[in-house]
């Protein structure tokens, strides 16, 4: 015999498509031919090669994991302290890029986190870190992570979980090591790694690596299938054919048998088959899940959106942004600044975030700056004690920032504050604490800011008359309002709330707006925004006599683009260029929704697709 049988099995097992463990009652190695190697990453015929070796102090350690603590080794926020991340506020399942020193001080690792609800579709680390040019992208929706070093791209895909590392050496700045398939079978998850874990090399001519007579824990960690693959070993009655496993992340198809010699059990195989064409299928099945879930999440936040701010009528994405911005300004202590051209909503806002925070129940004061006489404004803000001037009340009197105290307080046209009380309310910002006028009490205050103005403070600024600290103290969380020429999306959905509350308020039965009228309003440039809006659908109200408004009671005057200026032509061309026109706007507005725009039109179905064939629209 020219070989023996344990060669017999290798060479037989070694050429079938399938991989195969076998192991003893004791859990050890018996059979694990080159499939399952392949399979589980254990034979590595990666292109870019590497030498064995570990992490030393001062290697640069680049990692990427998209979910903390689930597939790395149990990587946690006290483990990544040997990079200098000390950061209690990162949790087990969260996302993270990071890139930092092993076991150096000096140089401040740069990191980014995300928690599992606030996941986007991706996360990513963009750094020059000791002039290597880092690139750590998470791609939650396509599930790959990718870390790119001076240009040299190291990926990894993965179904549920992975930690992905690249490590460069100290001296050289080279990779001395990244992440592949199969590193919880090798040992080399990253927190391994990180507790000084030695890894294998890579490469083409690299030894397979030897597992026969391992026991199957070290080689398979944290699996449930292996567990059972044990306990069959061990005696248990488990049988799979077939059946879909997940073994350390890697997808397969398991068929489990007991292995029995003489009526007893001697060990238990297990044959798994690669199925990475079920894989891209999952894969492809949950980017179109990721890409549901997307716009679920869009959906399900404009709805919460809608609940959040009621009486703040917009769904532009304009407004959604400013409603986004509101949301998390109400679940803050910090200085908000809304800016906007007068009449945009800054003072709705400003009621909609206090009455969104938990300040809710406490006072909201709102104070005019603009409308105040400078004379008067100190007093009125920080009130003055008794006798502090001549015409003060005897008995002194709070201001508004003590009648705010606990909720918060409204500093509406804050531009219009003159400079030297600008220095006072940096005061207050800084100190929470001021004095009133003529007094020598301290007092402290506990109230939440809320500023606004139409002005432009940096202008403002460079001409002297806002003070520059001031500035920077109030533009912690800058919320801007867009004009409303610049999202007449919202001109529907505000006059559809509007109109029925303005003919409560004058008295008379419910109106409808023309279409013709409607379109009207969206070609108007509403300098005044939605103060105006209001003002012309009140006077429009009052002007119609039937219950439909229509274009002559709107009383705005629309400029029209005339580009036909200088040229005379003849009443049927300019009453055609004006037809399409109007139809194209109207196709705008309702973004090419042909059933709104010949209802908003006035016009039959059979007109409409006429007029569009007549104008090649
Ligand atoms: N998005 C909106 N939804 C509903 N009503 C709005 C909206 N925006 C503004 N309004 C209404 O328009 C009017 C003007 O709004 P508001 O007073 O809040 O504007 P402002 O920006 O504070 O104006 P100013 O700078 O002149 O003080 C109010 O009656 C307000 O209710």
């Amino acid at each position: 015999m020219l070989v023996n049988s344990d060669d017999y099995v290798k060479l037989f097992t070694d050429i079938m498509s399938e991989g195969l463990m076998v192991i003893d009652n004791n859990g050890i190695i018996q059979i694990y031919n080159n499939k399952a190697k392949e399979i589980f990453g254990i034979i590595n015929n990666q292109q870019i090669s590497h030498d064995g070796g570990k992490i030393n102090r001062g290697d640069i350690v680049i990692i990427g994991d998209n979910s903390l603590g689930r597939d790395d080794g149990d990587l946690n926020s006290k483990s990544l302290e040997c990079l200098g991340i000390r950061d209690k506020n990162i949790k087990k399942g969260d996302g993270l890029v990071a890139v930092g020193l092993y076991k150096e001080e000096g140089i401040p690792p740069i990191y980014r986190y995300v928690r599992p609800e606030n996941m986007e579709d991706t996360l990513k680390l963009n750094a020059k870190f000791l002039g290597i040019d880092i690139r750590v992208v998470i791609d939650f929706a396509h599930k790959v992570i990718t870390i790119e070093v001076d240009g040299e791209k190291y990926s990894m895909s993965y179904m549920n979980a992975i930690g992905h590392m690249v490590v460069l050496d100290e001296k050289t700045k080279k990779m001395k090591f990244y992440q592949s398939q199969g590193y919880t079978a090798r040992g080399e998850s990253i927190n391994e790694l990180l507790k000084g874990n030695d890894f294998r090399a890579k490469g083409k001519d690299n030894t397979i690596l030897d597992v026969i007579g391992k026991d199957i824990f070290e080689i398979h960690k944290g699996s449930s299938t292996i567990e059972d693959f044990y306990r069959v070993a061990r005696g248990e009655n488990i049988t799979y054919v077939d059946e879909f496993k997940e073994i350390n992340g890697i997808p397969t198809m398991c068929t489990l048998l007991p292995v029995d010699k003489d009526g007893k059990r001697i060990g238990a195989a297990l044959k798994v088959e690669d199925i990475s064409e079920i894989r891209r299928v999952i894969k492809e099945r949950d980017k179109a899940l990721s890409e549901l879930d997307k716009i679920e999440r869009q959906l399900n936040e404009e709805k919460l959106l809608k609940k959040a701010f009621p009486s703040f009528i917009g769904e532009s994405k304009e407004i959604n942004q400013v409603k986004r911005l509101a949301v998390k300004a109400s679940k803050t202590n910090s200085t908000v600044l809304i800016l906007g051209e007068s009449g945009t909503g800054k003072t709705l806002l400003a009621k909609a975030i206090h009455d969104n925070s938990k300040f809710k129940d406490k006072p909201f004061v709102h104070v005019n700056c603009g409308s105040i006489p400078a004379t008067l404004l100190e007093s009125e803000l920080f009130g003055y004690e008794k006798g502090a001037f001549t015409g003060a009340r005897s008995g002194g009197k709070i201001g508004f920032f003590e009648r705010a105290n606990g909720g918060t307080i409204f500093l509406d046209e804050l531009g219009d504050i003159p400079l030297n009380l600008q220095v006072k309310l940096l005061q207050v910002l800084q100190d929470k604490s001021f004095y009133r006028v003529g007094g020598t009490d301290k007092i402290n205050v506990n109230v939440r800011i809320i500023a606004a103005t139409n002005k432009n403070l940096e202008e403002e600024m460079v001409a002297g008359r806002f003070r520059e600290d001031l500035y920077y103290r109030i533009n912690v969380f800058p919320i801007w309002i867009p004009p409303l020429r610049e999202r007449i999306e919202d001109i529907y959905p505000l006059v559809e709330m509007l109109l029925p509350k303005i003919c409560k308020e004058v008295g008379v039965e419910q109106k409808r707006i023309s279409g013709e009228a409607l379109n009207l309003l969206t070609r108007y440039n509403w300098p005044g925004n939605v103060r105006e809006l209001e003002n012309i659908l009140e006077r429009a109200v009052n002007l119609s006599e039937s219950n439909t408004i229509l274009t002559k009671h709107i009383m705005i005057y629309v400029k029209e683009k005339d580009n036909r200026r200088g040229k005379i032509t003849t009443l049927k061309e300019a009453v055609m260029s004006c037809e399409r026109d109007a139809i194209k706007k109207a196709l705008d507005y309702f973004k090419g929704d042909k059933k709104k725009t010949m209802k908003a039109l006035g016009i039959s179905k059979t007109t409409f697709y006429e007029k569009l064939k007549k104008y090649r629209i």
